[in-house]
């Protein structure tokens, strides 16, 4: 396709036809209403000739202007004192008519953009949020902010650039059509000129695709780095990295500057060009006409109106096909994001009609997997495990053992490269994940809060809790006493605006969160990992008596917190190298786990 389409115009049409089926007769009737405004001002300008034909500036009975005695012999059949006055009363009646169709159209083409904006971005939105897992994990999480922010309104104004550049030559081609009326060889003249002039500008139209192309890298490098930056802020505060950061920051901006500067150079130049071409050429009509080819003085007159209507008009196209040659990387950036996303759709399951409950549980059949296919490093090998359903089974190993892996392979997230993933005796295949997760409810190592309340937060996973619900999940995850402290209790706004919670408190508003999906499976993937003793006894005890009613799978570096599961799984290297019981396993001194809790212990 790359090889095919070297100008890039494959995603512009990809756009337009999208642009067509959001908008559908709409567009339609945005084009033609231009074309009308445009027309409009045509026949605006030859009313230009009665008129300064009335005033006595130009002879009716000159034979060189083809309509003007057709237009001037109704008109002398008026009054004398009439005439000027209709005159002028068509021309104000056709420019303000033309004035109030084009305020119209601004309105409806703006509708029409921002609409084509809203739809694109809900497209672009909605396909990424039903991504498969392995598709954020290949790509960087800034990359999707560049799209939304940048390429997005890049490729929403190249369309809009591209439709105006549509109407305009269909425009210019009428306009050239009425010079070529009124006077042939030196409309040809004319068209030759721009013609030439427009082959001698090709360079700058390819110019400007390269700059386009740099303006998207550098604008995802900065998104890039502003994301990394202020996620990292603390690391850099407090490591005093402030001057490497805005010395990188600095350079970047620089660059940027650098590459605006440049495509308004190139416009510039661009449209010097045709003013400098059309200074020439008037000049060189001028002689041409008057002491070469002795056309009359008002046939002149009426020509170099013409020409300096149409003159300009070249220029815009070229401006316009400069414009939309920066955005058309853009076009092809979001299309390959596109395209990407709709290879990685999960299937939606069937609209919830009862929750999914794992009453079996989960078996794992010689399951290996590898982050980098064509690596050698094994996240996890050649693993088998039965988790049964209604049990606490905890899975322990250093960091790095797979422990993360083997979770996102449980429900679905990724998929086995040899091996499967059993769910109630169902083989978990590709696209059925989605589904399972309808019972499982996750509390990751990195718990996350929304900018909004507690209630807010809590109802992200439970739309219909009630507020007794929501205390008593509180109440679960020891968050209760210190909800309750809060300013304004459930409705106190958490994050950067509002109060700040500490690692601790977040991990059980979030824990409390899962627990009121009432979910199948509860999975916590070091959630108790910021929490003191007391507080995580009393989580402890609160899980203990959840067992029965749900599966609960816990990862825990802390192994006090895993004391009564009912099977602990030791991973190392990717590998099952232990199971049984707490006492069990203690007992096996020379084993991993054994080890482990040696080190915790002392
Ligand atoms: N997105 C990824 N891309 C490439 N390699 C990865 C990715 N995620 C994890 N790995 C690698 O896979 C292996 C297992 O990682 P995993 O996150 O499952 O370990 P873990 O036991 O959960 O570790 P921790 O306790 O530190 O969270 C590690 O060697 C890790 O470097």
């Amino acid at each position: 396709m790359r090889g095919g389409d070297r100008l890039g115009f494959v995603p512009l049409l990809v756009y337009l036809k999208k642009l067509r089926s959001f908008a559908g007769g709409r567009l339609y009737l945005n084009l033609f209403g231009t074309m009308i405004v445009s027309l409009l001002e045509g026949i605006g300008i030859l009313l230009l000739a009665p008129m300064l034909s009335l005033i006595g500036l130009l002879d009716s009975s000159v034979g060189g202007i083809p309509y003007l005695a057709s237009v001037a012999e109704p008109l002398r059949s008026l009054p004398a004192s009439w005439q000027l006055p209709v005159v002028l009363a068509v021309f104000v009646a056709l420019l303000l008519g033309q004035g109030l169709l084009q305020r119209r159209l601004t309105n409806m083409n703006s509708e029409l953009e921002q609409g084509f904006i809203r739809h694109l971005r809900m497209d672009v939105y909605r396909g990424l949020l039903q991504s498969d897992w392995a598709f954020f994990l290949r790509r960087r999480k800034s990359d999707f902010i560049h799209h939304a922010t940048t390429e997005l309104p890049r490729v929403s104004f190249g369309i809009f650039t591209f439709l105006q550049l549509a109407t305009s030559l269909l425009f210019t081609l009428i306009q050239i059509g009425f010079a070529l009326w009124l006077s042939a060889p030196l409309t040809i003249v004319v068209l030759l000129c721009g013609l030439a002039l427009a082959v001698c500008s090709r360079s700058k139209v390819r110019n400007s695709r390269a700059i386009g192309q740099e303006t998207t890298e550098l604008m995802q490098r900065y998104v890039a780095g502003m994301t990394d930056h202020f996620n990292g802020i603390k690391d850099i505060k407090s490591n005093r990295l402030e001057k490497q950061h805005l010395t990188w920051f600095g350079e970047l901006c620089d660059r940027l500057e650098r590459n605006i500067i440049q495509f308004t150079r190139l416009q510039s130049a661009s449209r010097f060009q045709y003013k400098a071409a059309s200074t020439l050429l008037i000049a060189g009509f001028v002689y041409l006409a008057f002491s070469v080819l002795h056309v009359q003085a008002e046939t002149l007159l009426f020509i170099v109106l013409i020409f300096s209507r149409l003159w300009p008009k070249f220029s815009m196209l070229q401006s316009g096909a400069e414009q939309l040659a920066q955005t058309i990387p853009a076009f092809r950036n979001l299309w390959e994001l596109q395209r990407e996303v709709e290879a990685a759709q999960e299937p939606e399951p069937p609209e919830e009609s009862e929750a999914v409950r794992i009453v079996q549980g989960f078996e794992l059949r010689d399951v290996s997997y590898r982050y980098d296919r064509q690596g050698d490093a094994y996240a996890l090998r050649d693993v088998n495990l039965r988790i049964p359903a209604n049990r606490m089974t905890a899975i322990v190993g250093k960091s790095g053992a797979g422990k993360s892996t083997l979770i996102d392979l449980l429900i679905g997230l990724i998929q086995p490269e040899r091996g499967e993933v059993l769910a109630d005796g169902k083989p978990l295949v590709e696209g059925m994940g989605n589904e399972l997760r309808r019972a499982v409810s996750y509390v990751s190592q990195e718990p996350f809060l929304f900018h909004e309340s507690v209630k807010d937060n809590l109802r992200l996973a439970a739309p219909d809790a009630t507020e007794e619900q929501m205390w008593e999940a509180l109440r679960f995850a020891a968050a209760e006493p210190f909800v309750r402290k809060l300013p304004q209790g459930l409705d106190t706004l958490l994050g950067d605006r509002g109060v700040r919670l500490s690692g601790g408190e977040r991990q059980r508003i979030v824990l409390a969160r899962a627990i009121l999906r009432k979910p199948s499976v509860l999975i916590l993937d070091e959630a108790t990992s910021a929490l003191d003793s007391e507080h995580e006894a009393s989580i402890q005890e609160a899980l203990v008596r959840l067992r029965g009613s749900m599966t609960l799978i816990v990862i825990a570096h802390r192994l006090s917190t895993i004391r009564d599961a009912d099977q602990i799984v030791v991973l190392d290297g990717g590998k099952i190298v232990q199971r049984g019981g707490y006492t069990e396993l203690a007992e096996e001194n020379a084993g991993v786990f054994g080890r482990l809790l040696g080190y915790q212990v002392g």
